[in-house]
């Protein structure tokens, strides 16, 4: 692979320049590593635009029963960091993946190492939830020298000065979290959406993508009109562990062609 992962997030991006990317979240190895893998085709074919890919970890602290539990369940069966890398590495070459870490997985291996790892795997980008914004310059250096995307994670609480900060050195994308909370499928979307999504893209030049507590093709559709893409999560790890690859398909399929009907102002 001759891009970069930043070039190949960024690719994903511009390729749905008329409508929002799709970013479905999958935690790696649930329910196992083969359905696993499964599921992260399907949701490719089903029209994904990059994938994020979940690493399990024990203490999840940002997300709620559905992804803590599948995670519970996937460490119990023994699935390792190896395993979820060679997930990545199977479907790197069809669409970007951005990895999910907790901080603890990234620092017990140290950031170089880690790094090198992901490169190998062909990943394009981490995402470490856990990682407080003032101490990521070290692994935004070897992230940086891989060309690896690390991108932050932004909250309606973070003030401008924060947004400003964070969006300047921001790779691949922002990750608007669209609430204060843990990860779920909730019924409605946070009041003020739309005006935080305009204050995280006012402060940044690279597209933001907003998650949390988006699951229905309803919700999906009006994310996609003020933002460049949309990160379902909890809803498809449901679906993995409830109806396995056909399931992930199903739901992919619908959220976007939800997202098709919406088109971003030019
Ligand atoms: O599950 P939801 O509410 O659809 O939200 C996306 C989310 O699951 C995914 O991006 C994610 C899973 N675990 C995380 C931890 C931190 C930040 C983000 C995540």
């Amino acid at each position: 692979m001759s891009a970069s992962g930043i070039e190949r997030i960024q690719a994903a991006f511009a390729k749905g320049e008329r409508r929002a990317a799709l970013m479905p979240y999958l935690l790696g190895g649930y329910p196992d590593p083969e359905r696993s893998r499964a599921c992260v085709v399907a949701a490719i074919e089903a029209g994904a635009d990059l994938i994020e890919l979940g690493v399990p970890f024990s203490d999840p602290l940002a997300d709620g029963p559905v992804i803590h539990e599948a995670a519970s369940q996937a460490l119990a069966r023994g699935v390792t960091p190896g395993d979820v890398l060679a997930i990545a590495e199977a479907v790197a070459d069809r669409c970007p993946v951005v990895l999910m870490a907790y901080a603890n997985l990234v620092f017990t291996v140290g950031a170089a190492r880690f790094c090198e790892r992901l490169q190998a795997a062909g990943v394009a980008g981490l995402i470490v939830p856990d990682l407080p914004f003032d101490e990521a310059d070290e692994l935004r250096a070897e992230t940086d020298r891989r060309g690896l995307a690390l991108v932050p994670l932004s909250a309606p609480t973070s003030t401008d000065e924060r947004l400003k900060s964070l969006g300047a050195v921001a790779r691949g994308f922002v990750y608007a979290v669209s609430l204060t909370g843990t990860t779920g499928e909730r019924a409605e979307l946070p009041p003020g959406l739309p005006e935080f999504v305009a204050r995280v893209r006012a402060n940044t030049s690279v597209p933001v993508a907003v998650g949390f507590g988006i699951s229905g093709p309803r919700q999906a559709a009006r994310v996609a009109e003020f933002a460049d893409g949309v990160i379902v999560g909890s809803r498809i790890v449901r679906a993995a562990g409830e109806e396995g690859p056909q399931g992930v398909e199903a739901v992919v399929r619908e959220l976007a062609g939800a997202l098709t009907q919406v088109r971003q102002p030019a």
